[in-house]
């Protein structure tokens, strides 16, 4: 399973055109290496549940709107405890690191992969690296015990800190080795999942059982192949504080806007799932769907006119929207990602300066940006549970002796996914999807896109199905579903 020192990918097929893109296994590159019973089959809580052990061959399909005759398509490992183990309790050392921005969660996912790891399987050495990926070769360790993260899933952050940047390869690896370290939880967003992969390469060119899993985090809901990411339901929720100050604020005043930035460097889910739960929005804004300010079809000209017909209205915009108007900056944060510019600050001057003077009229702008107090925020009760299944799901799974994997959620089932698959690009908004039409239809704003623009991304997008991306998050998104050749002149 080598090929220029980068592991090939594991893929089973079946009939009707089954596909199976598996996760690797210690036993791939460590032949003959004992088994266990999972300790799981004594436990009473568990050893009483029918078929509380996965089934060696489950597997859960990425796409699952089906029609007749439809290949079977993409299947991942489905997640959850297995029979046989490869490590004895006694012999784990396990660590936990979180790296990237922060996300509502950090602290229930660290919280629950100690409890699961203690509790379910009687791992008792669990150490937390401390400041991100520099912190296996920066700073000290810091033991974790189900005690020590008791209650920290009610505070925002990550108790063990993050950072940007200092991912080197050959210090961390000669790090986890120097520890002992046999199992390595890594908790981050698309850059912190690179990373692992990088790291799980380096394992596995040194032969050492030591299992790299990742569990996948990020606000903007970036990653793709996963439903949503934890934090993203507790970041739209808490968005809608903001977006009500900003109508409360704008129809308060005559020829009232709200402005509310919210974050999404890449990626406009935030904006666009805040901007349906709250209906008081009128315009939102995300980096997939560039705009223009002026003239017929712009932006100033649907603000006038929803002034003139509303008396008031509330913008979304997210941070990434049109950084391509902005003055181009050059500069990127430790990691590597572009530093973006206050497109909010921007487009409050734009706006201030057209009614003002172009247009003579007096507007009452207020702009709110609440990015930083979203992010901060402990999760909600509906992602608490999910970053507790998210846990559970790797810790069952390094257990097994899987390795190179992510865990998370497809279809409403805990899966496991190789690397490659988490890492090969960017999740975003399509916005010829049915989501983002019905925003438009919900806002009733200008998709300032002319229809042959529509035309063309459809086209690409359906080529980017025939490799099996999609939106996530709704029903549609994970179908194998037929565009029709004809676009509909009125859509969206
Ligand atoms: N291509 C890469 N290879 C190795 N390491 C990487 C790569 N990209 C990023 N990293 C490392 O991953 C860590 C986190 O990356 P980054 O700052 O981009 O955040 P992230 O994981 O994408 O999270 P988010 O963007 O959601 O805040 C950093 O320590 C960075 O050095
Ligand atoms: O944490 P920093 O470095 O300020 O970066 C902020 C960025 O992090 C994110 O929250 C996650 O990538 C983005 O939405 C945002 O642009
Ligand atoms: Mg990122």
């Amino acid at each position: 399973m080598e090929s220029n020192g980068i592991s090939e990918q594991k893929i089973i097929t079946g009939d009707s055109g089954y596909i199976l893109q598996d996760v690797p296994h210690l036993t791939d590159y460590i032949p003959d290496l004992p088994t266990y019973s999972n300790p799981l089959q004594d436990n009473p809580a568990y050893s009483v549940v029918k078929q509380y052990f996965v089934h060696v061959d489950d597997s859960v399909p990425q796409k699952i709107v089906v029609h007749k005759d439809s290949p079977r398509g993409i299947h991942f490992r489905r997640a959850g405890p297995r029979q046989k183990i490869y490590f004895e309790p006694d012999e784990v050392r396990a660590c936990i690191v979180t790296c990237g921005g922060l996300c509502p969660g950090l602290n229930t996912v660290i919280r629950e992969i100690v409890y699961s790891l203690y509790h379910m399987y009687g791992v008792t050495r669990v150490l937390g690296i401390e400041g991100g990926y520099k912190g296996f070769y920066a700073r000290n360790t810091i033991p974790l015990t189900p005690k020590v993260v008791n209650d920290i899933h009610k505070r925002g952050g990550t108790i063990l800190g993050t950072s940007r940047g200092g991912h080197d390869t050959s210090k961390i690896v000669h790090s986890i080795q120097d520890r002992g370290i046999n199992q390595v939880y890594i908790i981050g967003g698309d850059g912190t999942q690179k990373g692992a992969s990088v790291i799980f390469e380096e394992i596995r060119r040194r032969g050492l059982k030591v299992v790299v899993a990742g569990i996948p985090k990020t606000i903007d809901n970036d990653i793709p192949v996963i439903d949503r990411s934890f934090g993203f339901d507790t970041a739209v929720e808490e968005a809608q504080r903001a977006i009500n100050a900003a109508h409360v604020e704008a129809e308060s005043v005559e020829n009232g806007i709200g402005l509310v930035k919210l974050m999404g460097r890449y990626s406009g889910f935030i904006a666009m799932y805040a901007t349906l739960a709250s209906r008081d929005v009128d315009c939102c804004l995300i980096p997939e769907s560039p705009f223009y300010l002026d003239g017929k079809g712009g932006l100033y000209e649907y603000i006038e006119k929803q002034l003139k017909e509303n008396g008031h209205m509330v913008i979304v915009i997210a941070e990434g929207a049109g950084q391509e108007l902005l003055s181009e900056s050059m500069q990127q944060d430790a990691s590597g990602n572009k530093l973006l510019q206050d497109v909010g600050l921007w487009i409050s001057q734009g706006i201030k300066d057209y009614f003002s003077k172009q247009k003579k009229m007096t507007i009452n702008l207020k702009y709110i940006d609440p990015t930083y107090m979203i992010r901060a925020v402990p999760g909600n009760a509906a992602d608490n549970v999910y970053c507790t299944l998210l846990a559970q799901s790797v810790v069952h799974g390094a257990m097994a002796g899987y390795t190179g994997f992510t865990s998370g959620l497809v279809n409403g089932r805990q899966t496991y996914i190789p690397f490659y698959r988490i890492n090969e690009k960017q999740h975003k908004v399509v916005i010829t999807d049915r989501m983002w039409a019905r925003l438009l239809s919900s806002t009733n704003q200008p998709s300032f896109i002319s229809n042959k623009e529509v035309i063309e991304d459809r086209k690409e997008h359906i080529s980017g199905e025939e490799k099996n991306e999609e939106t996530q998050l709704l029903d549609d998104e994970n179908c194998a579903d037929v565009v029709p050749e004809n676009v509909d002149d009125s859509h969206p």
